[in-house]
């Protein structure tokens, strides 16, 4: 594994909070990410491991702490919104590709709009990043004539044509049949070994424990642990970690 702790900090979140009305979804929410790292975050359904990702997108106001990107902090009046927004890519749970658009289109799209490169250049990339993906035979088919495996590796492949410094992933094979999740979680694996950086939440486990420079423990809107995959998988120090893994159903670890 990378020794990405020498590199630069790209993402500090400090003391992160989020209610919905009373509902105190974050409570107290810090890390670092560095450049080049992957980070995974688990944890328990409902201890905001999503809503944590949602902020750190600002699709969702904060109610309190920082956000900084190379130092400077998003939640600043000041802030540059729009161009943090295209350096931050997301891979959502249900895709969200453009079902009246092509693969090819749904790759190229946002590279014209936002990053305002020429038709040519776009689908020059975005054909790249198909292929990477392994989905350069269905430039042309609709998201409807394929598979969630299939639509998912697409939404990698437009996120990553985007060029993003950091790209967030929100539980990207939950959504998908069983037999279909290997195929993500193995586009996955070899961005990571591209050096991009990525937070993942995710209940994979095992792919947690194989790709992770960093595991986030989140529980009850707190991060209970963080550490290695080796630290937490291993030699889980906090009691919530421990219960959470010995009861949990997924994959054997
Ligand atoms: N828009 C919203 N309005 C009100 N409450 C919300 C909203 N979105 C999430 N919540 C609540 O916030 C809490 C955390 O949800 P979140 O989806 O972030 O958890 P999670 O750790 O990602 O869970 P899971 O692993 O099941 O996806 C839940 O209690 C949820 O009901």
């Amino acid at each position: 594994m990378a020794d990405y702790k020498d590199n630069e900090i790209i993402l500090n979140v400090q003391h992160l909070q989020k209610a919905y009305g009373e509902h105190q979804v974050l409570k107290d929410i810090s890390f670092e990410v560095h450049k080049g790292e992957v980070m995974t975050v688990i944890g328990p359904s409902g201890g905001g491991k999503s809503t944590m990702l949602r902020c750190i997108n600002l699709l969702e106001d904060t109610t309190g702490g920082e956000i900084l990107f190379h130092d400077q902090n998003i939640l600043d009046e000041n802030y540059n919104i729009p161009r943090y927004r295209s350096k931050v890519g997301m891979v959502f749970q249900q895709f969200e590709l453009f079902e009246n658009k092509n693969v090819l289109q749904n790759c190229m799209i946002g590279q014209e709009l936002v990053l305002k490169r020429s038709k040519a250049e776009a689908k020059k990339i975005a054909l790249e990043n198909l292929k990477t993906v392994g989905m350069d035979p269905y430039v042309d088919a609709k998201p409807r004539q394929l598979s969630g495996g299939q639509k998912q590796r697409v939404a990698i492949a437009r996120a990553i044509s985007m060029n993003p410094e950091i790209l967030l992933f929100d539980e990207p094979t939950s959504a998908l049949d069983p037999e279909m999740v290997g195929e993500v979680l193995e586009t996955m694996k070899k961005l990571a070994k591209t050096g991009l950086t990525m937070i993942v939440v995710t209940h994979e486990m095992t792919f947690a424990k194989e790709v992770s420079d960093q595991v986030l423990f989140m529980s009850d809107g707190y991060v209970a642990e963080q550490g290695s995959p080796d630290e937490i998988f291993n030699h889980p120090q906090s009691e919530k970690t421990q219960k959470f893994l010995a009861n949990f159903r997924g994959p054997q670890i």
